[in-house]
Protein backbone atom coordinates (compact mmCIF):
# COMPACT_ATOMS: atom_id res chain seq x y z
CA UNK A 1 0.00 0.00 0.00
CA UNK A 2 1.23 3.59 -0.37
CA UNK A 3 1.76 5.39 2.38
CA UNK A 4 -0.47 8.50 3.21
CA UNK A 5 0.63 11.50 0.56
CA UNK A 6 0.42 14.81 1.89
CA UNK A 7 -1.82 17.30 0.46
CA UNK A 8 -0.52 21.02 -1.31
CA UNK A 9 -2.55 23.87 -2.00
CA UNK A 10 -1.42 25.33 -5.50
CA UNK A 11 -2.33 28.74 -5.86
CA UNK A 12 -1.18 29.88 -9.53
CA UNK A 13 -0.61 26.01 -10.68
CA UNK A 14 -1.86 26.53 -13.88
CA UNK A 15 1.08 28.98 -14.38
CA UNK A 16 4.52 28.73 -15.79
CA UNK A 17 6.40 27.90 -12.37
CA UNK A 18 3.09 26.87 -11.43
CA UNK A 19 2.48 23.76 -13.50
CA UNK A 20 5.92 22.70 -13.77
CA UNK A 21 5.67 22.45 -9.80
CA UNK A 22 2.56 20.15 -9.88
CA UNK A 23 4.04 17.98 -11.81
CA UNK A 24 7.33 17.55 -9.77
CA UNK A 25 5.11 17.40 -6.92
CA UNK A 26 3.16 14.63 -7.76
CA UNK A 27 6.04 12.83 -9.33
CA UNK A 28 7.83 13.34 -5.52
CA UNK A 29 4.16 11.85 -3.89
CA UNK A 30 2.36 14.64 -2.92
CA UNK A 31 -0.99 15.19 -3.75
CA UNK A 32 -2.04 18.23 -5.22
CA UNK A 33 -4.89 20.48 -5.61
CA UNK A 34 -4.99 23.63 -8.02
CA UNK A 35 -6.49 27.14 -7.52
CA UNK A 36 -6.26 29.50 -10.47
CA UNK A 37 -8.50 32.22 -12.13
CA UNK A 38 -6.63 31.32 -15.16
CA UNK A 39 -5.81 35.43 -16.04
CA UNK A 40 -2.34 34.30 -17.13
CA UNK A 41 -2.78 30.74 -17.99
CA UNK A 42 -5.11 27.70 -19.31
CA UNK A 43 -6.12 24.31 -17.95
CA UNK A 44 -4.47 23.06 -21.07
CA UNK A 45 -1.16 22.96 -18.91
CA UNK A 46 -2.92 20.69 -16.26
CA UNK A 47 -3.71 18.71 -19.06
CA UNK A 48 -0.20 18.19 -19.81
CA UNK A 49 0.56 17.60 -16.24
CA UNK A 50 -1.79 14.70 -15.94
CA UNK A 51 -0.97 13.22 -19.74
CA UNK A 52 3.36 13.74 -18.39
CA UNK A 53 2.47 12.26 -14.67
CA UNK A 54 1.11 8.95 -16.49
CA UNK A 55 4.03 8.76 -18.37
CA UNK A 56 6.11 7.66 -14.77
CA UNK A 57 3.04 6.99 -11.99
CA UNK A 58 3.62 4.37 -10.19
CA UNK A 59 1.61 1.21 -11.72
CA UNK A 60 -0.97 0.71 -8.75
CA UNK A 61 -1.92 4.73 -9.43
CA UNK A 62 -2.86 4.32 -13.15
CA UNK A 63 -3.93 7.88 -13.54
CA UNK A 64 -4.42 7.51 -17.07
CA UNK A 65 -7.61 5.66 -16.34
CA UNK A 66 -8.84 9.16 -14.09
CA UNK A 67 -9.91 12.71 -15.48
CA UNK A 68 -6.65 15.65 -14.94
CA UNK A 69 -9.86 16.57 -12.14
CA UNK A 70 -9.96 13.59 -10.35
CA UNK A 71 -6.03 13.62 -10.81
CA UNK A 72 -5.41 16.96 -9.51
CA UNK A 73 -8.58 18.75 -8.33
CA UNK A 74 -8.83 22.44 -9.94
CA UNK A 75 -10.70 25.74 -8.35
CA UNK A 76 -11.54 28.51 -11.08
CA UNK A 77 -11.09 30.81 -8.05
CA UNK A 78 -9.38 34.17 -7.66
CA UNK A 79 -7.66 34.57 -4.02
CA UNK A 80 -9.34 37.66 -3.77
CA UNK A 81 -12.39 35.50 -3.40
CA UNK A 82 -12.56 34.61 0.22
CA UNK A 83 -15.85 32.67 0.31
CA UNK A 84 -14.93 30.72 -2.43
CA UNK A 85 -11.01 30.33 -0.62
CA UNK A 86 -13.62 29.14 1.94
CA UNK A 87 -15.53 26.69 0.35
CA UNK A 88 -11.77 25.30 -1.51
CA UNK A 89 -10.28 24.85 2.26
CA UNK A 90 -13.54 23.37 3.61
CA UNK A 91 -13.72 20.81 1.08
CA UNK A 92 -10.04 19.33 1.45
CA UNK A 93 -9.46 19.28 5.44
CA UNK A 94 -6.57 17.14 3.82
CA UNK A 95 -3.95 20.32 3.16
CA UNK A 96 -1.15 20.09 4.63
CA UNK A 97 0.94 23.12 3.15
CA UNK A 98 0.28 25.72 0.49
CA UNK A 99 2.55 26.85 -2.38
CA UNK A 100 2.04 30.58 -3.23
CA UNK A 101 2.02 31.36 -7.23
CA UNK A 102 -0.94 33.26 -7.90
CA UNK A 103 0.25 37.16 -8.50
CA UNK A 104 0.68 39.29 -10.85
CA UNK A 105 3.98 39.48 -12.46
CA UNK A 106 4.88 41.89 -15.14
CA UNK A 107 6.99 44.87 -13.53
CA UNK A 108 6.25 47.11 -16.93
CA UNK A 109 2.89 47.16 -16.23
CA UNK A 110 2.80 47.39 -12.58
CA UNK A 111 4.00 50.96 -12.78
CA UNK A 112 0.81 51.57 -14.97
CA UNK A 113 -1.76 50.13 -12.82
CA UNK A 114 -0.37 50.10 -9.74
CA UNK A 115 -3.57 49.74 -7.68
CA UNK A 116 -4.36 46.49 -9.22
CA UNK A 117 -0.87 45.18 -8.07
CA UNK A 118 -1.36 45.94 -4.61
CA UNK A 119 -4.69 44.80 -4.46
CA UNK A 120 -4.09 41.24 -6.48
CA UNK A 121 -1.00 40.43 -4.86
CA UNK A 122 -1.15 42.02 -1.39
CA UNK A 123 -4.54 41.84 -0.42
CA UNK A 124 -5.36 38.29 -2.48
CA UNK A 125 -2.12 37.09 -0.08
CA UNK A 126 -3.66 38.35 2.95
CA UNK A 127 -6.90 37.15 2.25
CA UNK A 128 -4.97 33.39 1.63
CA UNK A 129 -3.37 33.58 4.90
CA UNK A 130 -6.41 34.70 6.85
CA UNK A 131 -8.12 31.75 5.31
CA UNK A 132 -5.26 29.05 5.69
CA UNK A 133 -5.50 30.77 9.38
CA UNK A 134 -8.99 29.90 10.16
CA UNK A 135 -8.59 26.25 8.76
CA UNK A 136 -5.34 25.80 10.57
CA UNK A 137 -3.45 25.40 7.45
CA UNK A 138 0.54 26.93 8.60
CA UNK A 139 2.51 26.80 6.04
CA UNK A 140 3.12 28.39 3.22
CA UNK A 141 5.86 28.49 0.56
CA UNK A 142 5.87 31.81 -0.79
CA UNK A 143 7.13 33.19 -4.50
CA UNK A 144 9.15 35.80 -4.11
CA UNK A 145 11.92 37.34 -6.39
CA UNK A 146 15.36 38.58 -6.87
CA UNK A 147 13.31 41.79 -7.39
CA UNK A 148 13.85 42.53 -3.55
CA UNK A 149 17.33 43.09 -3.68
CA UNK A 150 17.30 45.97 -6.14
CA UNK A 151 20.60 47.03 -6.93
CA UNK A 152 22.75 44.92 -4.93
CA UNK A 153 25.81 45.84 -2.96
CA UNK A 154 27.72 42.69 -3.43
CA UNK A 155 27.45 40.17 -6.40
CA UNK A 156 26.80 37.10 -5.95
CA UNK A 157 24.02 37.95 -3.37
CA UNK A 158 23.39 36.78 -0.05
CA UNK A 159 20.02 36.59 1.44
CA UNK A 160 21.59 39.20 4.18
CA UNK A 161 21.95 41.40 1.78
CA UNK A 162 19.21 44.46 2.41
CA UNK A 163 15.97 44.21 1.07
CA UNK A 164 14.84 47.88 -0.51
CA UNK A 165 11.89 49.63 -2.22
CA UNK A 166 12.45 48.05 -4.89
CA UNK A 167 12.73 49.79 -8.89
CA UNK A 168 8.58 48.89 -9.35
CA UNK A 169 5.61 48.32 -7.71
CA UNK A 170 5.43 44.81 -8.98
CA UNK A 171 8.52 44.53 -6.74
CA UNK A 172 7.38 46.75 -3.83
CA UNK A 173 4.71 43.96 -3.89
CA UNK A 174 6.88 40.97 -3.05
CA UNK A 175 8.83 42.94 -0.47
CA UNK A 176 5.60 44.12 1.87
CA UNK A 177 4.78 40.56 1.04
CA UNK A 178 8.15 39.51 2.63
CA UNK A 179 7.51 41.59 5.60
CA UNK A 180 3.95 40.43 6.07
CA UNK A 181 4.52 37.33 6.43
CA UNK A 182 7.24 37.39 8.44
CA UNK A 183 5.20 39.51 11.03
CA UNK A 184 2.77 36.80 10.55
CA UNK A 185 5.37 34.03 11.92
CA UNK A 186 6.38 36.26 14.51
CA UNK A 187 2.66 37.54 16.05
CA UNK A 188 1.84 33.55 15.67
CA UNK A 189 4.40 32.51 18.38
CA UNK A 190 2.86 34.52 21.09
CA UNK A 191 -0.29 33.56 20.02
CA UNK A 192 1.05 29.89 20.27
CA UNK A 193 2.69 30.54 23.32
CA UNK A 194 -0.18 32.31 25.26
CA UNK A 195 -2.67 29.43 23.62
CA UNK A 196 -0.23 27.06 25.83
CA UNK A 197 -0.26 29.09 28.89
CA UNK A 198 -3.96 28.83 28.73
CA UNK A 199 -4.21 25.23 28.21
CA UNK A 200 -1.84 24.52 31.47
CA UNK A 201 -3.91 26.89 33.75
CA UNK A 202 -7.27 25.38 32.60
CA UNK A 203 -5.62 21.79 32.89
CA UNK A 204 -6.58 21.07 29.24
CA UNK A 205 -4.50 19.26 26.63
CA UNK A 206 -2.78 21.44 23.68
CA UNK A 207 -4.63 20.79 20.76
CA UNK A 208 -3.25 23.14 18.27
CA UNK A 209 -0.46 24.76 17.10
CA UNK A 210 -0.64 28.36 16.16
CA UNK A 211 2.81 28.72 14.96
CA UNK A 212 3.29 29.61 11.11
CA UNK A 213 5.95 28.10 8.83
CA UNK A 214 7.19 30.02 5.75
CA UNK A 215 9.42 29.65 3.52
CA UNK A 216 10.05 32.59 1.49
CA UNK A 217 12.00 31.61 -2.02
CA UNK A 218 13.46 34.31 -4.03
CA UNK A 219 13.72 33.10 -7.68
CA UNK A 220 16.31 34.67 -10.07
CA UNK A 221 15.19 34.18 -13.49
CA UNK A 222 13.64 31.18 -14.33
CA UNK A 223 14.02 29.80 -18.12
CA UNK A 224 13.18 26.46 -20.25
CA UNK A 225 10.40 24.06 -20.52
CA UNK A 226 10.06 20.62 -19.79
CA UNK A 227 11.75 18.35 -21.90
CA UNK A 228 9.12 16.83 -23.14
CA UNK A 229 8.54 19.76 -25.25
CA UNK A 230 4.36 19.27 -24.10
CA UNK A 231 4.67 21.85 -21.25
CA UNK A 232 6.51 25.33 -20.93
CA UNK A 233 5.87 29.11 -21.02
CA UNK A 234 2.64 30.50 -22.53
CA UNK A 235 2.77 34.45 -21.67
CA UNK A 236 -0.22 36.31 -23.06
CA UNK A 237 0.50 38.78 -26.03
CA UNK A 238 4.12 40.10 -26.39
CA UNK A 239 6.82 38.87 -23.47
CA UNK A 240 7.65 40.76 -21.55
CA UNK A 241 10.92 38.76 -20.61
CA UNK A 242 13.86 37.57 -22.72
CA UNK A 243 13.69 34.46 -22.63
CA UNK A 244 10.28 33.90 -23.97
CA UNK A 245 10.81 37.26 -26.20
CA UNK A 246 14.19 35.48 -27.74
CA UNK A 247 11.50 32.06 -28.39
CA UNK A 248 9.07 33.99 -30.32
CA UNK A 249 11.29 35.77 -32.64
CA UNK A 250 13.02 32.44 -33.26
CA UNK A 251 9.07 30.92 -34.40
CA UNK A 252 8.59 34.27 -36.82
CA UNK A 253 6.37 35.88 -34.34
CA UNK A 254 8.28 38.61 -33.69
CA UNK A 255 10.75 40.27 -36.18
CA UNK A 256 14.16 40.91 -33.64
CA UNK A 257 15.10 41.19 -30.43
CA UNK A 258 15.71 44.94 -28.46
CA UNK A 259 18.63 44.54 -26.25
CA UNK A 260 17.70 46.81 -23.66
CA UNK A 261 21.23 49.21 -23.22
CA UNK A 262 24.87 47.62 -23.54
CA UNK A 263 26.19 50.47 -21.42
CA UNK A 264 26.01 48.89 -18.14
CA UNK A 265 29.33 47.59 -16.03
CA UNK A 266 29.31 44.49 -17.46
CA UNK A 267 31.49 42.19 -19.39
CA UNK A 268 29.90 43.12 -22.61
CA UNK A 269 27.66 45.67 -21.30
CA UNK A 270 24.53 43.83 -21.35
CA UNK A 271 22.83 43.26 -17.86
CA UNK A 272 23.69 40.02 -16.16
CA UNK A 273 21.41 37.52 -14.57
CA UNK A 274 21.35 34.27 -13.19
CA UNK A 275 18.83 32.11 -15.49
CA UNK A 276 17.93 28.67 -13.72
CA UNK A 277 15.55 25.62 -15.27
CA UNK A 278 12.19 26.08 -14.22
CA UNK A 279 12.32 22.19 -13.61
CA UNK A 280 15.21 23.30 -11.32
CA UNK A 281 12.65 25.89 -9.74
CA UNK A 282 10.31 23.59 -9.24
CA UNK A 283 11.90 20.95 -7.56
CA UNK A 284 13.03 23.72 -5.51
CA UNK A 285 9.88 23.70 -3.72
CA UNK A 286 9.43 20.68 -3.10
CA UNK A 287 12.64 20.71 -1.29
CA UNK A 288 11.28 23.55 0.57
CA UNK A 289 8.35 21.42 1.05
CA UNK A 290 10.64 18.90 2.82
CA UNK A 291 12.66 21.16 5.11
CA UNK A 292 9.42 22.67 6.52
CA UNK A 293 8.76 19.19 7.77
CA UNK A 294 12.18 17.98 9.20
CA UNK A 295 11.88 21.75 10.85
CA UNK A 296 8.23 20.86 12.39
CA UNK A 297 9.99 17.13 13.25
CA UNK A 298 12.63 19.28 15.54
CA UNK A 299 10.12 21.88 16.68
CA UNK A 300 11.78 24.47 14.51
CA UNK A 301 8.62 27.12 12.93
CA UNK A 302 9.19 31.23 11.62
CA UNK A 303 10.23 32.03 8.30
CA UNK A 304 13.40 31.91 6.38
CA UNK A 305 14.60 33.02 3.03
CA UNK A 306 16.43 31.22 0.32
CA UNK A 307 17.89 32.17 -2.85
CA UNK A 308 16.73 29.65 -5.89
CA UNK A 309 19.58 30.40 -8.42
CA UNK A 310 22.57 28.92 -10.02
CA UNK A 311 25.30 31.34 -8.92
CA UNK A 312 26.15 32.17 -12.47
CA UNK A 313 25.51 35.13 -14.12
CA UNK A 314 25.08 35.27 -18.12
CA UNK A 315 24.63 38.62 -19.88
CA UNK A 316 22.09 39.43 -22.64
CA UNK A 317 24.18 38.67 -25.72
CA UNK A 318 25.28 35.24 -23.54
CA UNK A 319 21.63 34.50 -23.44
CA UNK A 320 21.48 35.29 -27.12
CA UNK A 321 24.23 33.22 -28.06
CA UNK A 322 23.09 30.06 -26.24
CA UNK A 323 19.62 30.31 -27.58
CA UNK A 324 21.27 30.61 -31.50
CA UNK A 325 22.79 27.40 -30.56
CA UNK A 326 19.47 25.69 -29.97
CA UNK A 327 18.14 26.91 -32.60
CA UNK A 328 20.77 26.60 -34.95
CA UNK A 329 20.83 30.28 -36.48
CA UNK A 330 21.95 33.63 -35.44
CA UNK A 331 18.01 35.55 -33.99
CA UNK A 332 18.02 39.19 -35.24
CA UNK A 333 18.96 41.74 -32.49
CA UNK A 334 19.33 45.53 -32.17
CA UNK A 335 21.20 47.45 -28.75
CA UNK A 336 18.31 49.90 -27.74
CA UNK A 337 18.13 52.06 -24.61
CA UNK A 338 17.99 51.35 -20.94
CA UNK A 339 14.93 49.32 -19.66
CA UNK A 340 13.49 51.68 -16.78
CA UNK A 341 14.03 49.91 -13.52
CA UNK A 342 16.76 46.98 -14.75
CA UNK A 343 19.76 46.82 -12.45
CA UNK A 344 23.30 45.72 -13.53
CA UNK A 345 23.45 42.51 -11.83
CA UNK A 346 21.58 39.85 -10.39
CA UNK A 347 23.30 36.69 -9.57
CA UNK A 348 22.47 34.48 -6.71
CA UNK A 349 25.18 33.11 -3.94
CA UNK A 350 22.60 29.93 -3.96
CA UNK A 351 24.67 28.33 -1.25
CA UNK A 352 22.38 28.36 2.18
CA UNK A 353 19.60 26.31 -0.42
CA UNK A 354 22.29 23.93 -1.21
CA UNK A 355 23.38 23.35 2.26
CA UNK A 356 19.96 23.76 3.89
CA UNK A 357 17.62 22.64 1.67
CA UNK A 358 20.01 20.38 -0.16
CA UNK A 359 19.15 21.79 -3.55
CA UNK A 360 21.47 22.71 -6.08
CA UNK A 361 20.31 23.65 -9.69
CA UNK A 362 21.51 21.11 -11.86
CA UNK A 363 20.26 21.87 -15.65
CA UNK A 364 22.39 23.93 -18.16
CA UNK A 365 22.27 26.76 -19.87
CA UNK A 366 22.23 24.67 -23.51
CA UNK A 367 19.22 22.57 -21.77
CA UNK A 368 17.02 25.57 -20.80
CA UNK A 369 17.81 26.84 -24.76
CA UNK A 370 17.04 23.80 -25.83
CA UNK A 371 13.67 23.00 -23.90
CA UNK A 372 12.48 26.09 -24.32
CA UNK A 373 12.85 25.71 -28.58
CA UNK A 374 11.81 22.12 -28.54
CA UNK A 375 8.53 23.54 -26.69
CA UNK A 376 8.36 26.81 -28.70
CA UNK A 377 9.20 25.16 -31.88
CA UNK A 378 6.23 22.87 -31.35
CA UNK A 379 3.75 25.43 -29.58
CA UNK A 380 4.54 28.79 -31.39
CA UNK A 381 1.56 29.84 -29.92
CA UNK A 382 1.36 27.98 -26.68
CA UNK A 383 -1.20 26.00 -25.76
CA UNK A 384 -3.92 27.79 -27.82
CA UNK A 385 -4.02 25.11 -30.57
CA UNK A 386 -4.79 27.39 -33.23
CA UNK A 387 -1.64 26.89 -36.05
CA UNK A 388 0.20 24.62 -33.14
CA UNK A 389 2.02 21.55 -34.97
N1 LIG B 1 8.57 34.14 -13.97
C1 LIG B 1 9.46 34.88 -13.32
O1 LIG B 1 10.44 35.36 -13.91
C2 LIG B 1 9.32 35.09 -11.84
C3 LIG B 1 10.44 35.55 -11.11
C4 LIG B 1 10.29 35.76 -9.74
C5 LIG B 1 9.08 35.55 -9.11
N2 LIG B 1 8.02 35.12 -9.83
C6 LIG B 1 6.74 34.90 -9.16
O2 LIG B 1 6.37 33.54 -9.28
C7 LIG B 1 4.96 33.42 -9.34
C8 LIG B 1 4.56 32.60 -10.54
O3 LIG B 1 5.10 33.21 -11.70
P1 LIG B 1 4.86 32.62 -13.16
O4 LIG B 1 6.01 33.08 -13.98
O5 LIG B 1 4.53 31.20 -13.09
O6 LIG B 1 3.60 33.48 -13.57
P2 LIG B 1 2.25 33.03 -14.33
O7 LIG B 1 1.52 34.28 -14.66
O8 LIG B 1 2.55 32.08 -15.41
O9 LIG B 1 1.48 32.26 -13.15
C9 LIG B 1 0.69 32.92 -12.21
C10 LIG B 1 -0.63 32.20 -12.13
O10 LIG B 1 -1.47 32.85 -11.18
C11 LIG B 1 -2.77 32.99 -11.74
N3 LIG B 1 -3.37 34.16 -11.09
C12 LIG B 1 -3.07 35.46 -11.30
N4 LIG B 1 -3.84 36.23 -10.53
C13 LIG B 1 -4.65 35.40 -9.81
C14 LIG B 1 -5.66 35.60 -8.86
N5 LIG B 1 -6.03 36.83 -8.48
N6 LIG B 1 -6.27 34.52 -8.32
C15 LIG B 1 -5.93 33.27 -8.71
N7 LIG B 1 -4.99 33.03 -9.63
C16 LIG B 1 -4.34 34.07 -10.18
C17 LIG B 1 -2.56 33.15 -13.23
O11 LIG B 1 -3.71 32.80 -13.98
C18 LIG B 1 -1.39 32.21 -13.47
O12 LIG B 1 -1.84 30.91 -13.76
C19 LIG B 1 4.40 34.85 -9.35
O13 LIG B 1 4.03 35.18 -8.02
C20 LIG B 1 5.59 35.68 -9.78
O14 LIG B 1 5.54 36.99 -9.27
C21 LIG B 1 8.11 34.88 -11.19
O1 LIG C 1 13.08 42.12 -24.72
C1 LIG C 1 13.94 42.11 -23.82
C2 LIG C 1 13.66 41.62 -22.53
C3 LIG C 1 14.65 41.67 -21.58
N1 LIG C 1 15.87 42.16 -21.88
C4 LIG C 1 16.92 42.19 -20.86
O2 LIG C 1 17.11 40.87 -20.40
C5 LIG C 1 17.40 40.86 -19.01
C6 LIG C 1 16.40 39.98 -18.31
O3 LIG C 1 15.13 40.58 -18.40
P1 LIG C 1 13.79 39.82 -18.03
O4 LIG C 1 12.67 40.76 -18.27
O5 LIG C 1 13.76 38.49 -18.68
O6 LIG C 1 13.97 39.53 -16.48
P2 LIG C 1 14.20 40.54 -15.28
O7 LIG C 1 15.49 40.16 -14.63
O8 LIG C 1 14.04 41.94 -15.67
O9 LIG C 1 12.96 40.19 -14.35
C7 LIG C 1 12.58 38.84 -14.04
O10 LIG C 1 13.33 38.35 -12.98
C8 LIG C 1 13.29 39.15 -11.82
C9 LIG C 1 14.15 38.44 -10.82
O11 LIG C 1 15.50 38.52 -11.22
C10 LIG C 1 11.85 39.39 -11.35
O12 LIG C 1 11.40 38.35 -10.58
C11 LIG C 1 10.88 39.66 -12.45
O13 LIG C 1 9.58 39.35 -12.01
C12 LIG C 1 11.11 38.83 -13.66
O14 LIG C 1 10.35 39.35 -14.72
C13 LIG C 1 17.33 42.31 -18.55
O15 LIG C 1 18.62 42.82 -18.52
C14 LIG C 1 16.54 43.01 -19.65
O16 LIG C 1 16.90 44.34 -19.83
C15 LIG C 1 16.17 42.64 -23.13
O17 LIG C 1 17.26 43.09 -23.38
N2 LIG C 1 15.18 42.61 -24.07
Amino acid sequence: MSPIKQTILVTGGCGYIGSHTVLRLLESGYKVIVVDNLSNSSFEALRRVHELYTRVAPKDESPASLTTEQLIPFYQVDVLDRSSLIKVFASHPEISAVIHFAGRKAVGESSHIPLDYYNVNISGTVNLLQVMDEFHVRKIVFSSSATVYGDPPVIPIPETSPIVASMSPYGRTKVFLEHIIKDLCTASVVKHQRYVKECEAANKSVEHNYEWSAMLLRYFNPAGAHPSGIMGEDPQGIPNNLMPFLAQVAVGNLEKLSVFGDDYPTRDGTCIRDYLHVLDLAQGHVAALAKMDTNHTAGLFGCKAYNLGTGTGCTVLDMVRAFNRAVGRELPYVITGRRAGDVPNLTADPSLANKELEWKAEKSLDEMCTDLWRWQRTHPNGYSPAQNQ
